[in-house]
Protein backbone atom coordinates (compact mmCIF):
# COMPACT_ATOMS: atom_id res chain seq x y z
CA UNK A 1 0.00 0.00 0.00
CA UNK A 2 1.17 3.56 -0.52
CA UNK A 3 0.70 6.31 1.43
CA UNK A 4 0.69 10.10 1.65
CA UNK A 5 3.24 10.11 3.41
CA UNK A 6 6.38 8.01 6.05
CA UNK A 7 5.25 9.95 9.11
CA UNK A 8 2.23 12.45 10.20
CA UNK A 9 3.02 14.09 13.17
CA UNK A 10 0.23 15.82 15.22
CA UNK A 11 1.23 18.63 17.16
CA UNK A 12 3.88 20.95 16.70
CA UNK A 13 5.44 21.08 20.22
CA UNK A 14 8.94 20.12 21.39
CA UNK A 15 8.20 17.09 21.01
CA UNK A 16 6.23 16.90 17.37
CA UNK A 17 9.38 19.40 16.12
CA UNK A 18 12.19 17.25 17.47
CA UNK A 19 10.11 13.86 15.71
CA UNK A 20 9.51 15.83 12.73
CA UNK A 21 12.56 17.25 12.18
CA UNK A 22 14.90 14.06 12.58
CA UNK A 23 13.21 11.98 10.82
CA UNK A 24 13.03 14.08 7.80
CA UNK A 25 16.89 13.99 8.02
CA UNK A 26 16.82 10.21 7.33
CA UNK A 27 14.99 11.02 4.01
CA UNK A 28 11.34 10.23 5.32
CA UNK A 29 8.50 12.26 4.30
CA UNK A 30 7.06 13.87 6.58
CA UNK A 31 3.87 16.15 7.57
CA UNK A 32 3.06 17.90 10.67
CA UNK A 33 -0.48 18.92 11.97
CA UNK A 34 -1.14 21.97 14.14
CA UNK A 35 -4.14 23.48 15.25
CA UNK A 36 -2.85 26.54 17.00
CA UNK A 37 0.26 27.79 16.86
CA UNK A 38 3.71 26.52 16.10
CA UNK A 39 6.12 25.29 19.04
CA UNK A 40 3.28 23.90 21.38
CA UNK A 41 3.20 25.05 25.16
CA UNK A 42 6.76 25.54 25.85
CA UNK A 43 7.04 28.52 22.96
CA UNK A 44 3.92 30.23 23.66
CA UNK A 45 2.26 29.40 26.75
CA UNK A 46 4.78 27.64 29.01
CA UNK A 47 8.84 28.01 28.80
CA UNK A 48 9.67 30.82 26.57
CA UNK A 49 7.34 33.32 28.26
CA UNK A 50 7.58 31.86 31.66
CA UNK A 51 11.23 32.69 31.49
CA UNK A 52 11.54 36.21 29.62
CA UNK A 53 8.77 36.62 32.85
CA UNK A 54 11.51 35.17 35.18
CA UNK A 55 13.90 37.73 33.81
CA UNK A 56 11.41 40.81 33.97
CA UNK A 57 11.08 40.39 37.61
CA UNK A 58 14.89 40.13 38.44
CA UNK A 59 15.37 43.21 37.83
CA UNK A 60 12.73 44.20 40.15
CA UNK A 61 14.66 41.97 42.89
CA UNK A 62 18.59 43.13 42.01
CA UNK A 63 17.27 46.70 42.26
CA UNK A 64 15.61 46.51 45.22
CA UNK A 65 19.42 45.56 46.72
CA UNK A 66 21.01 48.08 44.08
CA UNK A 67 21.44 50.37 46.96
CA UNK A 68 24.08 48.22 48.61
CA UNK A 69 25.90 48.44 45.56
CA UNK A 70 26.40 52.22 45.69
CA UNK A 71 23.34 52.65 43.18
CA UNK A 72 21.60 55.61 43.95
CA UNK A 73 18.13 55.61 44.57
CA UNK A 74 15.96 56.56 41.32
CA UNK A 75 12.74 56.01 40.98
CA UNK A 76 11.81 53.01 38.41
CA UNK A 77 7.86 51.91 37.01
CA UNK A 78 6.98 48.76 35.19
CA UNK A 79 4.96 48.69 32.25
CA UNK A 80 3.56 45.32 32.31
CA UNK A 81 1.67 46.15 28.82
CA UNK A 82 4.52 46.71 27.27
CA UNK A 83 7.00 44.10 28.46
CA UNK A 84 4.29 41.89 27.17
CA UNK A 85 3.99 43.10 23.97
CA UNK A 86 7.93 42.37 23.75
CA UNK A 87 7.16 39.08 24.68
CA UNK A 88 5.12 38.62 22.25
CA UNK A 89 7.02 40.14 19.69
CA UNK A 90 10.40 37.48 20.88
CA UNK A 91 7.83 34.39 20.33
CA UNK A 92 6.60 35.32 16.92
CA UNK A 93 10.23 35.64 16.62
CA UNK A 94 10.73 31.77 17.34
CA UNK A 95 7.85 30.66 15.39
CA UNK A 96 9.46 32.28 12.08
CA UNK A 97 12.57 30.26 12.85
CA UNK A 98 10.69 26.99 13.21
CA UNK A 99 8.40 27.92 10.16
CA UNK A 100 11.38 28.29 8.35
CA UNK A 101 13.39 25.12 9.73
CA UNK A 102 10.08 22.84 8.68
CA UNK A 103 10.24 24.31 4.63
CA UNK A 104 14.72 23.88 4.70
CA UNK A 105 13.51 20.20 5.94
CA UNK A 106 10.82 19.46 3.28
CA UNK A 107 8.05 19.20 5.91
CA UNK A 108 4.21 19.96 5.44
CA UNK A 109 2.71 21.88 7.69
CA UNK A 110 -1.00 21.79 7.93
CA UNK A 111 -2.80 23.56 9.87
CA UNK A 112 -6.01 22.41 11.84
CA UNK A 113 -7.67 20.21 14.05
CA UNK A 114 -5.89 16.35 13.08
CA UNK A 115 -7.80 13.01 14.34
CA UNK A 116 -8.16 9.55 13.61
CA UNK A 117 -10.08 7.99 10.99
CA UNK A 118 -8.53 4.55 11.02
CA UNK A 119 -4.47 3.63 12.32
CA UNK A 120 -3.10 5.02 9.09
CA UNK A 121 -5.21 7.86 8.22
CA UNK A 122 -5.19 11.18 9.76
CA UNK A 123 -8.83 13.77 8.78
CA UNK A 124 -8.28 17.56 9.15
CA UNK A 125 -11.74 19.46 8.71
CA UNK A 126 -12.85 16.71 6.20
CA UNK A 127 -9.75 16.49 4.35
CA UNK A 128 -7.85 12.82 4.61
CA UNK A 129 -4.18 12.16 5.00
CA UNK A 130 -2.79 8.82 4.91
CA UNK A 131 0.80 7.56 6.42
CA UNK A 132 2.56 4.66 7.20
CA UNK A 133 3.98 5.91 10.94
CA UNK A 134 2.08 8.42 12.86
CA UNK A 135 3.67 10.09 15.64
CA UNK A 136 0.97 11.40 18.34
CA UNK A 137 2.84 14.72 20.34
CA UNK A 138 -0.50 17.06 20.87
CA UNK A 139 0.81 17.77 24.53
CA UNK A 140 -1.64 18.32 27.78
CA UNK A 141 -3.92 21.06 29.31
CA UNK A 142 -4.37 22.45 32.64
CA UNK A 143 -6.72 21.11 35.07
CA UNK A 144 -8.96 22.89 37.18
CA UNK A 145 -10.47 20.79 40.27
CA UNK A 146 -14.46 20.45 40.20
CA UNK A 147 -15.35 23.21 43.09
CA UNK A 148 -18.50 25.54 42.60
CA UNK A 149 -16.98 28.61 41.13
CA UNK A 150 -13.70 27.08 39.48
CA UNK A 151 -15.10 29.25 36.49
CA UNK A 152 -13.45 32.81 37.97
CA UNK A 153 -10.05 31.16 38.31
CA UNK A 154 -7.40 31.34 35.47
CA UNK A 155 -4.67 29.19 34.24
CA UNK A 156 -1.14 29.42 33.59
CA UNK A 157 -2.27 30.03 29.62
CA UNK A 158 -4.16 32.83 30.58
CA UNK A 159 -1.41 34.28 32.94
CA UNK A 160 0.39 35.33 30.23
CA UNK A 161 -1.85 37.77 28.71
CA UNK A 162 -2.88 39.59 31.60
CA UNK A 163 -4.03 42.75 30.70
CA UNK A 164 -3.01 44.43 33.94
CA UNK A 165 -1.08 43.13 37.15
CA UNK A 166 -2.69 41.70 39.87
CA UNK A 167 -3.15 43.41 42.68
CA UNK A 168 -4.04 40.15 45.13
CA UNK A 169 -3.07 36.74 43.45
CA UNK A 170 -4.07 33.68 45.16
CA UNK A 171 -2.33 30.76 43.09
CA UNK A 172 -4.13 26.69 43.95
CA UNK A 173 -1.20 24.64 43.54
CA UNK A 174 2.42 24.73 44.92
CA UNK A 175 3.83 22.81 42.04
CA UNK A 176 6.23 24.16 39.38
CA UNK A 177 3.57 26.67 38.00
CA UNK A 178 2.29 27.84 41.11
CA UNK A 179 5.54 28.48 42.75
CA UNK A 180 7.50 30.71 39.65
CA UNK A 181 4.51 32.04 39.24
CA UNK A 182 4.33 33.18 42.97
CA UNK A 183 7.84 34.45 42.80
CA UNK A 184 7.31 36.26 39.68
CA UNK A 185 4.07 38.38 40.45
CA UNK A 186 5.53 39.07 44.21
CA UNK A 187 8.66 40.76 42.63
CA UNK A 188 6.54 42.97 40.24
CA UNK A 189 4.37 44.22 43.83
CA UNK A 190 1.77 42.11 43.74
CA UNK A 191 0.23 40.20 46.93
CA UNK A 192 0.47 36.44 46.74
CA UNK A 193 -1.24 33.30 48.61
CA UNK A 194 -0.39 29.93 47.46
CA UNK A 195 -2.41 27.43 48.80
CA UNK A 196 -1.15 23.83 48.38
CA UNK A 197 -2.69 20.37 49.80
CA UNK A 198 0.90 19.40 50.57
CA UNK A 199 2.54 20.02 54.13
CA UNK A 200 5.80 21.57 51.91
CA UNK A 201 5.38 23.20 48.40
CA UNK A 202 7.34 21.42 45.10
CA UNK A 203 6.12 17.80 45.63
CA UNK A 204 8.83 15.79 43.68
CA UNK A 205 11.76 17.86 45.00
CA UNK A 206 14.08 16.75 47.35
CA UNK A 207 12.44 17.51 51.23
CA UNK A 208 15.61 20.22 51.72
CA UNK A 209 14.70 22.26 47.92
CA UNK A 210 11.24 22.14 48.96
CA UNK A 211 11.60 23.97 52.59
CA UNK A 212 14.16 25.91 51.27
CA UNK A 213 12.00 27.43 48.30
CA UNK A 214 9.14 27.72 50.45
CA UNK A 215 11.38 29.62 53.22
CA UNK A 216 12.97 31.69 50.76
CA UNK A 217 9.64 32.81 49.15
CA UNK A 218 7.91 33.27 52.55
CA UNK A 219 11.08 35.87 53.28
CA UNK A 220 10.01 37.88 50.41
CA UNK A 221 6.66 37.79 51.63
CA UNK A 222 4.60 34.98 49.52
CA UNK A 223 1.75 33.29 52.04
CA UNK A 224 1.47 30.18 51.98
CA UNK A 225 -1.73 28.19 53.50
CA UNK A 226 -0.21 24.12 53.03
CA UNK A 227 -1.75 21.16 53.98
CA UNK A 228 -5.04 22.62 52.52
CA UNK A 229 -8.02 22.71 49.85
CA UNK A 230 -9.86 25.63 48.07
CA UNK A 231 -13.60 24.42 49.09
CA UNK A 232 -15.33 26.75 47.03
CA UNK A 233 -14.75 30.40 45.23
CA UNK A 234 -17.28 32.94 45.23
CA UNK A 235 -17.46 36.24 43.65
CA UNK A 236 -18.90 39.13 46.30
CA UNK A 237 -19.09 42.77 46.14
CA UNK A 238 -16.72 42.63 43.39
CA UNK A 239 -13.61 40.90 44.68
CA UNK A 240 -13.18 36.97 44.59
CA UNK A 241 -13.26 34.93 47.72
CA UNK A 242 -11.76 31.36 48.17
CA UNK A 243 -13.11 29.25 50.97
CA UNK A 244 -10.33 26.96 52.11
CA UNK A 245 -10.00 23.94 54.15
CA UNK A 246 -12.52 22.30 56.76
CA UNK A 247 -12.34 25.13 59.18
CA UNK A 248 -13.97 27.39 55.73
CA UNK A 249 -11.51 30.08 56.05
CA UNK A 250 -11.81 32.50 53.95
CA UNK A 251 -9.15 34.63 51.44
CA UNK A 252 -9.67 37.42 49.40
CA UNK A 253 -8.18 37.76 45.87
CA UNK A 254 -8.45 39.91 42.76
CA UNK A 255 -7.25 37.19 40.14
CA UNK A 256 -7.12 33.12 40.89
CA UNK A 257 -4.32 31.19 39.33
CA UNK A 258 -5.03 27.28 39.33
CA UNK A 259 -2.29 25.27 38.34
CA UNK A 260 -3.17 21.25 40.16
CA UNK A 261 -1.37 19.41 37.26
CA UNK A 262 -2.00 19.10 33.37
CA UNK A 263 -3.73 16.48 31.92
CA UNK A 264 -3.34 14.84 28.45
CA UNK A 265 -4.64 16.23 25.16
CA UNK A 266 -5.96 12.98 23.94
CA UNK A 267 -9.91 13.69 23.63
CA UNK A 268 -11.80 14.24 20.32
CA UNK A 269 -8.31 12.76 18.50
CA UNK A 270 -10.60 9.62 17.40
CA UNK A 271 -7.65 7.25 19.12
CA UNK A 272 -11.10 4.76 19.66
CA UNK A 273 -10.95 3.84 15.52
CA UNK A 274 -6.70 3.74 15.20
CA UNK A 275 -7.23 1.05 18.56
CA UNK A 276 -4.84 2.99 20.41
CA UNK A 277 -5.41 2.45 24.20
CA UNK A 278 -5.05 4.64 27.11
CA UNK A 279 -3.80 4.24 30.27
CA UNK A 280 -6.24 5.44 33.49
CA UNK A 281 -5.54 8.66 33.76
CA UNK A 282 -5.80 9.27 29.67
CA UNK A 283 -2.18 9.28 29.13
CA UNK A 284 -1.66 6.94 26.16
CA UNK A 285 0.06 3.96 26.74
CA UNK A 286 3.40 3.23 24.89
CA UNK A 287 6.60 0.70 25.65
CA UNK A 288 9.68 2.20 25.79
CA UNK A 289 10.51 2.70 22.13
CA UNK A 290 7.29 4.91 22.27
CA UNK A 291 5.27 2.70 20.53
CA UNK A 292 1.76 2.55 21.15
CA UNK A 293 -0.66 -0.55 21.59
CA UNK A 294 -1.02 -0.17 17.81
CA UNK A 295 2.02 -1.64 16.03
CA UNK A 296 2.61 1.89 13.65
CA UNK A 297 1.19 4.85 15.81
CA UNK A 298 3.56 6.33 18.34
CA UNK A 299 3.16 8.86 21.44
CA UNK A 300 5.85 11.22 22.66
CA UNK A 301 6.28 14.44 25.26
CA UNK A 302 3.22 15.64 27.92
CA UNK A 303 0.47 13.15 26.35
CA UNK A 304 2.14 10.18 27.67
CA UNK A 305 3.18 9.41 31.69
CA UNK A 306 6.38 10.46 31.06
CA UNK A 307 7.55 13.54 33.17
CA UNK A 308 6.05 16.80 31.28
CA UNK A 309 9.45 18.87 30.49
CA UNK A 310 10.87 20.20 26.68
CA UNK A 311 14.19 18.34 26.93
CA UNK A 312 12.10 15.13 27.88
CA UNK A 313 9.39 15.67 25.15
CA UNK A 314 12.35 16.57 22.61
CA UNK A 315 14.50 13.74 23.87
CA UNK A 316 11.97 11.29 22.98
CA UNK A 317 10.82 12.72 19.64
CA UNK A 318 14.58 12.30 18.60
CA UNK A 319 14.51 8.91 19.67
CA UNK A 320 11.48 7.59 17.99
CA UNK A 321 12.83 8.85 14.80
CA UNK A 322 16.72 7.47 15.25
CA UNK A 323 14.88 3.89 15.96
CA UNK A 324 12.47 3.98 13.00
CA UNK A 325 13.89 6.01 10.52
CA UNK A 326 17.51 5.67 11.75
CA UNK A 327 17.86 2.28 12.19
CA UNK A 328 19.67 3.00 15.34
CA UNK A 329 17.85 1.62 18.27
CA UNK A 330 17.41 3.96 20.73
CA UNK A 331 15.84 4.29 24.51
CA UNK A 332 15.36 6.59 26.76
CA UNK A 333 16.94 6.24 30.55
CA UNK A 334 14.63 8.35 32.51
CA UNK A 335 16.95 7.74 35.91
CA UNK A 336 19.07 11.13 35.86
CA UNK A 337 16.63 13.69 34.27
CA UNK A 338 17.51 17.21 35.88
CA UNK A 339 14.62 19.63 36.61
CA UNK A 340 14.42 23.05 38.31
CA UNK A 341 12.06 25.65 38.99
CA UNK A 342 13.00 29.19 37.96
CA UNK A 343 11.32 31.09 41.29
CA UNK A 344 14.11 33.33 43.22
CA UNK A 345 15.54 31.01 45.23
CA UNK A 346 15.71 28.65 42.46
CA UNK A 347 15.53 24.87 43.20
CA UNK A 348 16.53 22.13 41.07
CA UNK A 349 17.67 18.75 41.46
CA UNK A 350 19.04 15.61 39.29
CA UNK A 351 18.67 11.48 40.24
CA UNK A 352 17.13 10.48 43.27
CA UNK A 353 16.02 12.54 46.27
CA UNK A 354 17.00 11.41 49.86
CA UNK A 355 13.54 9.89 50.50
CA UNK A 356 13.96 8.00 47.40
CA UNK A 357 17.56 6.82 47.55
CA UNK A 358 16.93 5.70 50.72
CA UNK A 359 13.65 3.53 50.11
CA UNK A 360 15.55 2.31 47.25
CA UNK A 361 19.19 1.54 48.81
CA UNK A 362 18.33 1.88 52.53
CA UNK A 363 20.89 2.52 55.42
CA UNK A 364 23.81 2.57 53.07
CA UNK A 365 22.24 6.25 51.77
CA UNK A 366 24.53 9.08 53.23
CA UNK A 367 23.74 12.59 52.51
CA UNK A 368 26.09 15.54 52.11
CA UNK A 369 24.87 19.33 52.96
CA UNK A 370 25.80 22.21 52.63
CA UNK A 371 23.70 25.60 53.76
CA UNK A 372 25.72 29.15 53.43
CA UNK A 373 25.36 32.83 52.16
CA UNK A 374 26.77 33.61 48.90
CA UNK A 375 29.54 35.42 48.15
CA UNK A 376 27.00 37.46 45.26
CA UNK A 377 24.93 39.47 47.77
CA UNK A 378 26.19 42.16 50.45
CA UNK A 379 23.07 41.97 51.94
CA UNK A 380 22.08 40.19 55.10
CA UNK A 381 18.17 39.94 53.63
CA UNK A 382 19.97 38.20 51.14
CA UNK A 383 18.77 34.14 50.44
CA UNK A 384 20.92 31.42 51.80
CA UNK A 385 21.94 28.46 49.09
CA UNK A 386 21.74 24.90 49.70
CA UNK A 387 23.96 21.85 48.38
CA UNK A 388 23.31 18.43 48.83
CA UNK A 389 24.68 15.41 47.58
CA UNK A 390 23.26 12.53 47.87
CA UNK A 391 25.77 9.10 47.60
CA UNK A 392 25.78 5.79 48.31
CA UNK A 393 28.17 2.44 49.61
CA UNK A 394 31.46 2.57 50.36
CA UNK A 395 32.39 3.87 46.97
CA UNK A 396 30.08 7.03 47.06
CA UNK A 397 28.33 6.80 43.87
CA UNK A 398 26.51 10.00 43.97
CA UNK A 399 22.70 9.13 43.11
CA UNK A 400 21.27 12.88 43.46
CA UNK A 401 22.25 16.45 43.79
CA UNK A 402 20.27 18.88 44.66
CA UNK A 403 20.35 22.89 44.89
CA UNK A 404 18.47 25.71 46.22
CA UNK A 405 20.26 29.35 45.55
CA UNK A 406 21.79 31.53 42.22
CA UNK A 407 21.84 29.51 39.14
CA UNK A 408 20.75 26.77 40.47
CA UNK A 409 19.23 24.85 37.87
CA UNK A 410 22.72 25.98 35.20
CA UNK A 411 25.01 24.12 38.23
CA UNK A 412 22.74 21.12 38.16
CA UNK A 413 22.65 20.71 34.82
CA UNK A 414 26.32 20.64 34.54
CA UNK A 415 26.67 18.10 37.30
CA UNK A 416 23.49 16.14 35.57
CA UNK A 417 26.02 14.74 32.77
CA UNK A 418 28.76 13.47 35.42
CA UNK A 419 26.06 11.99 37.54
CA UNK A 420 24.46 9.83 34.72
CA UNK A 421 28.24 8.74 34.18
CA UNK A 422 28.26 7.40 37.62
CA UNK A 423 30.88 9.58 39.56
CA UNK A 424 31.05 9.29 43.06
CA UNK A 425 31.57 12.04 46.13
CA UNK A 426 35.84 11.22 45.71
CA UNK A 427 35.66 12.51 42.14
CA UNK A 428 33.60 15.55 42.98
CA UNK A 429 36.13 16.19 46.13
CA UNK A 430 39.09 15.77 43.05
CA UNK A 431 37.79 18.19 41.02
CA UNK A 432 39.33 21.74 40.62
CA UNK A 433 36.41 24.88 40.72
CA UNK A 434 36.44 28.44 39.39
CA UNK A 435 36.39 30.71 42.11
CA UNK A 436 34.88 32.22 43.13
CA UNK A 437 31.25 30.74 42.54
CA UNK A 438 28.57 29.37 43.88
CA UNK A 439 29.62 25.86 41.89
CA UNK A 440 32.50 25.54 43.50
CA UNK A 441 30.79 24.24 46.62
CA UNK A 442 29.85 21.32 45.38
CA UNK A 443 33.37 20.21 44.94
CA UNK A 444 33.70 20.49 48.53
CA UNK A 445 31.35 19.34 50.39
CA UNK A 446 31.74 17.66 54.38
C1 LIG B 1 3.51 27.56 32.32
C2 LIG B 1 4.42 26.42 31.91
C3 LIG B 1 5.77 26.56 32.09
C4 LIG B 1 6.62 25.51 31.71
N1 LIG B 1 7.96 25.66 31.91
C5 LIG B 1 8.80 24.66 31.58
C6 LIG B 1 10.20 24.80 31.76
O1 LIG B 1 10.69 25.82 32.23
N2 LIG B 1 11.00 23.77 31.40
C7 LIG B 1 10.49 22.61 30.86
O2 LIG B 1 11.27 21.70 30.54
N3 LIG B 1 9.16 22.44 30.68
C8 LIG B 1 8.30 23.45 31.02
N4 LIG B 1 6.96 23.30 30.82
C9 LIG B 1 6.46 22.03 30.24
C10 LIG B 1 6.65 22.00 28.71
O3 LIG B 1 6.04 23.13 28.15
C11 LIG B 1 6.03 20.73 28.15
O4 LIG B 1 6.57 19.61 28.81
C12 LIG B 1 6.32 20.60 26.65
O5 LIG B 1 5.80 21.69 25.94
C13 LIG B 1 5.70 19.31 26.12
O6 LIG B 1 5.90 19.21 24.74
P1 LIG B 1 4.91 18.37 23.83
O7 LIG B 1 5.50 18.42 22.47
O8 LIG B 1 4.65 17.06 24.43
O9 LIG B 1 3.51 19.15 23.88
P2 LIG B 1 3.09 20.66 23.63
O10 LIG B 1 4.22 21.58 23.74
O11 LIG B 1 1.91 20.88 24.48
O12 LIG B 1 2.65 20.66 22.10
C14 LIG B 1 1.54 19.96 21.63
C15 LIG B 1 0.98 20.64 20.41
O13 LIG B 1 -0.02 19.82 19.84
C16 LIG B 1 -1.07 20.63 19.34
N5 LIG B 1 -2.27 19.80 19.21
C17 LIG B 1 -2.95 19.20 20.22
N6 LIG B 1 -3.97 18.46 19.72
C18 LIG B 1 -3.92 18.59 18.37
C19 LIG B 1 -4.69 18.07 17.32
N7 LIG B 1 -5.69 17.23 17.52
N8 LIG B 1 -4.39 18.44 16.04
C20 LIG B 1 -3.36 19.31 15.80
N9 LIG B 1 -2.58 19.82 16.77
C21 LIG B 1 -2.84 19.46 18.04
C22 LIG B 1 -1.18 21.73 20.39
O14 LIG B 1 -1.84 22.87 19.85
C23 LIG B 1 0.28 21.97 20.72
O15 LIG B 1 0.82 22.99 19.91
C24 LIG B 1 6.08 24.33 31.15
C25 LIG B 1 4.70 24.20 30.95
C26 LIG B 1 3.88 25.24 31.33
C27 LIG B 1 2.39 25.10 31.11
N1 LIG C 1 10.44 24.68 35.34
C1 LIG C 1 9.85 23.65 34.75
O1 LIG C 1 10.48 22.71 34.30
C2 LIG C 1 8.35 23.61 34.65
C3 LIG C 1 7.62 24.77 34.85
C4 LIG C 1 6.24 24.71 34.77
C5 LIG C 1 5.62 23.51 34.46
N2 LIG C 1 6.35 22.41 34.26
C6 LIG C 1 5.69 21.10 33.99
O2 LIG C 1 4.29 21.28 33.98
C7 LIG C 1 3.69 20.34 34.87
C8 LIG C 1 2.45 20.92 35.47
O3 LIG C 1 2.77 21.93 36.43
P1 LIG C 1 1.81 22.23 37.66
O4 LIG C 1 2.48 23.21 38.55
O5 LIG C 1 0.43 22.50 37.16
O6 LIG C 1 1.69 20.82 38.38
P2 LIG C 1 2.60 20.09 39.48
O7 LIG C 1 2.24 18.67 39.38
O8 LIG C 1 4.01 20.49 39.37
O9 LIG C 1 2.08 20.67 40.89
C9 LIG C 1 0.75 20.60 41.28
C10 LIG C 1 0.68 21.07 42.73
O10 LIG C 1 -0.70 21.25 43.04
C11 LIG C 1 -0.97 20.67 44.31
N3 LIG C 1 -2.38 20.31 44.26
C12 LIG C 1 -2.99 19.35 43.52
N4 LIG C 1 -4.32 19.40 43.68
C13 LIG C 1 -4.57 20.44 44.53
C14 LIG C 1 -5.75 21.02 45.05
N5 LIG C 1 -6.95 20.58 44.72
N6 LIG C 1 -5.62 22.07 45.90
C15 LIG C 1 -4.39 22.56 46.24
N7 LIG C 1 -3.25 22.04 45.75
C16 LIG C 1 -3.34 21.01 44.91
C17 LIG C 1 0.00 19.51 44.44
O11 LIG C 1 0.26 19.23 45.79
C18 LIG C 1 1.24 20.06 43.74
O12 LIG C 1 2.07 20.76 44.64
C19 LIG C 1 4.77 20.03 35.89
O13 LIG C 1 4.61 18.75 36.45
C20 LIG C 1 6.04 20.16 35.11
O14 LIG C 1 6.42 18.91 34.61
C21 LIG C 1 7.71 22.42 34.36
Amino acid sequence: MTFDYDLFVIGAGPGGLAAAKKAASYGARVAIAEKEAIGGTCVNRGCVPKKLIVQAADFALKNQIALSYGWSDCKTYFDWTKFIKSVDKHIDSIQDSYLKQLQEAGIELIRGHASFTDAHTIDIDGRKYTADKILIAVGGYAVKPKISGIEYALTSREMFHLPYLPKRLVIIGGGYIGVEFASMMNAFGCEVTVIDKDETILSGFDIDIRRGVQQGLSKRGIRFINNSMVKEIKYLEERLLLIVGESRKTVPADTILVAVGRAPNTKNLGLEKAGVELEQKGTIKIDEYNRTTVENIFAVGDCTSSPQLTPVAKAQGNAFANTIFGKKEQKINYDEVPSAVFSRPEGSGVGLTEAKAREKFGDSVKFYRHHFQPLSSLTNESEQATMKLIVEGDSERVLGAHMVGENAADIIQSLAVAIRKGITKEDLDESIGIHPTVGEEFLDLS
